[in-house]
């Protein structure tokens, strides 16, 4: 093997299952199997080192100024790589130059800029399945505990979670990596899910040294101060964890790491994975995408940092009625000011994205520029500032007393750059004249040399009558004097000659090197004094990082504050009433996505009333296409804005805040997880009837449709009746089987819904208007016919249709139903199933036909009483 090769393989030892980029000149090589992975994903040639023998070794490689559009690619392919650079000029290296890994990059560890997506977080996970030891208080049932941090910002979580629930966690969050316990075999990890996984060492997860890691970085003595109990092993665990690996991939440091936050769920409104999917909250569920989701419609903010904190208000809203209702308070306070929140918007237009910019400063990975927009951030907090003072809203009020202004490091910081600054130190040239004296002396020095050697140039022509003498510089000789062959008679004397080429001979003076030493020592000095002008800036600023991290904090939240009240102006929005009440009490609320995508006006608005004496399960019924989902749906999305904050698309809302959200909404497809679309709705749907509290909301979206009518019918008839007499919560059932409406007569707290459709003709015009009552037909032929099903297939659908109807309205074909046993209320009775239409109840005609005018008071209570009483005898028609 040669040194080489020896060397590539310690790195490549080094680095796990990192790819390994190693540098060679201008270039970064892959070998071997590395080599072999990188030519199929990056699309590279495969060649081979040694081709002559027995054992050729694999080899792809890029030009090195490609790196990051390469790092990006491997990244994206769910590979970590690391970057093995030369650290010493192969000029100077005696033998073979000296290599060391400089960077691991993975999906989770990301901090440049060019990686980066603006707009979303970037989060590490560590997720660790914990079994509490016997003889403690707690229970010895095991949990997980979970952790996430963000490189590029420094953000840092840990919580303890049922290990049920970790699915749940990990799609709240959405991390780009998830690392976990290579050798716990009670954990696999689910290679469907969108992010990469990484197995980690045992020993990287243990309690006293992730104690201890924990303590030293954030300089404690306990980690209680942070909000952490006795049973909250598992987070540490996982935070241990997942700083060992954040060390581990950055050698520059990780200060802006400096507090962890404990992370404890009852603060937080609680979305399992499937309704989060279902919701397209952060994603799409078709293409998994944020655009069209609901963070992407209602996203108003003009600073990535603001984007990525709405995106995390969305995805983890509040159950603290205090807390949502400072959050309202602000935005209410920016959507009665119109001034006020264009002139907070356009100040924060102006600002950089310090969060990141703080990260790389922390992990040693700044520049110049950075630093400007540090400085240039820093100008527009005054303004912000005055803008903000005295505001009543205690969130502003504490905003506004987190835009610190750091005077002198905006002024030193100001004073020190040049108006251009270039991203990297060594490029130089950034700190402004007049900054520091010595540099100017130094840079003056330089220039004035460069200004003799041109002098000199044009004396040397006068005196040796050389019409094109000039003065050249390269690395090697430094400076020369070049003579053309045409004119090689004419050079005098005490020229020496250093180098001939075909065309001409270059030549040096004592005096020409005289200068030029004096040249390139006020250069190189002048560098180095500029380097470390740079370091010294570097310095300061990351002498404030805590504050700046602090300033940071408080733009993006006033950046998602204004955009809220923004988003509220610009499209009627208005500020929901909440409640700690099971209630609910939407007058024309609009679905928050298609309000913002339809042209204004479009979307049909609906009204939607939960409460005990209404009905707390709306089972709505309607044709297909009509607008059943976009409606409950809309509810769900309605519920969620108010409770993470935001205005609400309505006229009125009255909101009981909800601790959990369900949806159960149509099959999503997850075949790629080996579950049949049937079983996947049954699991949902049990996690549903299992962990609903009456003060949830749930939304069922056709249930039963993946099984036999009957057995869909049954299930779904079932699952209202458990809802109804165990649960007690908000629910809304959309249903094709028009039979449930029946449950409205005897269960006092449902209610039926249909959505308005207008017959014409041969026609069927949705109006999307939901309205009191069942509905009694599908129309499901005629969304055939617009989507383009054969007519002749359409006419032969009606004629079985007709002939359906005609056998069912036979009463001795209808199932009957009896009721639950036990149950009071229905006893003796049993439901007849009309498959097709209602049956009709006597007390319904006695009504339609009472003349109200003429009856008193007492004769109408007396009217009630038989009625109810004959209700009670008699729910239903009997079979
Ligand atoms: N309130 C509304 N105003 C305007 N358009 C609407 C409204 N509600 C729904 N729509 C439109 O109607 C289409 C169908 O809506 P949706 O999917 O909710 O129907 P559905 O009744 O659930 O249908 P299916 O029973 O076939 O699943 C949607 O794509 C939407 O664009």
């Amino acid at each position: 093997m040669t040194p080489m090769m020896k060397q590539y393989h310690e790195a490549k030892a080094a680095c796990g299952d990192a790819l390994l980029l190693f540098r060679m000149g201008d270039f970064y090589e892959l070998f071997l199997d590395d080599a072999k992975t990188a030519a199929r994903i990056l699309g590279l040639t495969l060649t081979s080192r040694d081709k002559d023998s027995a054992n050729p070794t694999a080899m792809a490689g890029f030009p090195h100024h490609q790196l990051d559009s390469y790092l990006s690619k491997l990244i994206q392919a769910g590979f970590r790589a690391a970057v093995c650079e030369q650290v010493e000029d192969p000029k100077q290296a005696k033998g073979l130059v000296k290599r060391e890994i400089t960077r691991l990059v993975s999906a989770g560890t990301l901090t440049d800029d060019d990686l980066l997506n603006p707009r979303e977080a970037n989060y590490l996970a560590a997720v660790v399945l914990h079994s509490p030891r016997k003889g403690k208080k707690q229970s010895d049932e095991p949990v997980a505990g979970i952790a996430w941090a963000e490189l590029s910002s420094g953000r840092f979580c840990a919580g303890v979670f049922p290990v049920s629930r970790v699915e749940d966690e990990l799609a709240r969050i959405g991390p780009a990596e998830v690392i976990y316990r290579e050798d716990d075999a009670n954990f696999s990890p689910d290679s469907t899910a969108p992010w990469s996984w990484t197995a980690r060492p045992a020993w990287s997860f243990a309690e006293d040294a992730s104690i201890e890691l924990l303590c030293k970085q954030f300089s404690v003595g306990s980690l209680e101060g942070f909000g952490f109990r006795d049973d909250d092993t598992a987070a540490i665990r996982a935070a241990g964890a997942a700083l060992t690996y954040l060390q581990e991939t950055q050698p520059g440091g990780l200060d802006h790491f400096r507090s962890i936050s404990a992370h404890h769920r009852s603060g937080v409104l609680e979305i399992d994975a499937s309704t989060r999917r279902s919701l397209e909250i952060t994603r799409t569920l078709r293409t998994s995408s944020r655009d069209g989701s609901l963070v992407d419609a209602i996203d108003m903010t003009c600073t990535s940092a603001g984007s990525r904190l709405l995106a995390d208000w969305i995805a983890a809203p509040l159950v603290d009625l205090d807390a949502i209702c400072h959050r309202h308070d602000a935005v209410a306070e920016f959507h009665s000011g119109a001034s006020l929140r264009g002139d907070v918007r356009s100040t924060l237009k102006q600002t950089y994205d310090i969060t990141r910019l703080l990260a790389r400063i922390a992990t040693g990975r700044t520049g110049p520029r950075d630093l400007q927009q540090v400085a240039r951030t820093l100008s527009g907090l005054p303004t912000l500032k005055a803008k903000l003072a005295g505001r009543k809203p205690k969130r502003i009020a504490h905003l506004e007393s987190h835009l610190h202004l750091c005077p002198e490091l905006r002024s030193e910081l100001e004073s020190a750059l040049a108006d251009e600054c270039p991203l990297n130190a060594a490029d130089g040239n950034f700190v402004r004249e007049g900054f520091d004296p010595e540099l100017d002396s130094l840079r003056e020095l330089a220039a004035g040399g460069k200004q003799w050697i041109l002098e000199y140039q044009q004396g040397q022509m006068d005196a040796t009558g050389i019409p094109n003498l000039k003065v050249g510089y390269n690395k090697v000789f430094g400076y020369y004097l070049e003579v053309t062959n045409a004119h090689k008679d004419k050079v005098p004397a005490d020229f020496i000659r250093k180098q001939t080429l075909k065309n001409c001979e270059r030549y040096i003076t004592p005096e020409l090197k005289e200068y030029e030493e004096k040249v390139l020592a006020a250069d190189e000095k002048a560098s180095a004094r500029e380097q470390l002008i740079f370091h010294n800036l570097r310095t300061r600023t990351h002498q404030h990082l805590a504050t700046l991290q602090e300033v940071a904090a408080a733009m993006a939240e006033l950046d998602v504050l204004a955009a809220l009240a923004e988003l509220s102006a610009q499209r009627n929005w208005v500020r929901p009433q909440m409640t700690d009440d099971s209630v609910l009490r939407i007058e024309e609320g609009r679905h928050p996505v298609l309000d913002v995508s339809l042209p204004q006006g479009e979307f049909v608005p609906n009204d939607c009333v939960h409460s005990p004496e209404t009905g707390m399960i709306l089972l709505i019924t309607g044709p297909n296409m009509s607008g059943k989902s976009t409606y409950i749906r809309q509810v769900a999305l309605i519920t969620l804005l108010a409770q993470a904050g935001s205005f609400v698309p309505a006229r009125t809302a009255l909101i009981g805040i909800a601790d959990r959200i369900f949806a159960r909404v149509g099959a999503s497809d997850e075949l790629s997880r080996g579950q049949s679309t049937f079983m996947v709705e049954m699991v949902e749907t049990a996690r549903i009837l299992n962990t609903a509290s009456s003060r949830s909301l749930v939304i069922l979206d056709e249930i039963g449709r993946g099984t036999s009518t009957y057995d869909g019918l049954s299930l779904a008839w079932a699952i209202t009746e458990h809802l109804h007499e165990q649960i007690g919560c908000r629910t809304l059932f959309a249903t094709h089987y028009h039979e449930l409406t029946q449950l409205e007569e005897s269960l006092p707290r449902v209610a039926n819904l249909n959505v308005a459709v207008k017959e014409w003709n041969d026609e069927v015009v949705f109006l999307h208007r939901i309205i009191p009552g069942g509905a009694d037909k599908s129309y499901g032929i005629h969304v055939a016919r617009l989507a383009g099903v054969p007519s002749e297939v359409n006419e032969r659908a009606k004629d079985v249709l007709a002939q359906l109807e005609i056998d069912h309205r036979d009463a001795l074909d209808r199932p009957t139903i009896a009721p639950p046993q036990g149950h009071n209320a229905r006893e003796g009775g049993s439901y007849q199933l009309t498959l097709f239409g209602f049956a009709d109840h006597p007390v319904l005609s006695q009504v339609q036909r009472l003349d109200l005018n003429s009856m008193t008071p007492i004769d109408a209570m007396q009217f009630l009483q038989r009625a109810q009483r004959e209700l009670q005898s008699n729910p239903v028609v009997k079979s």
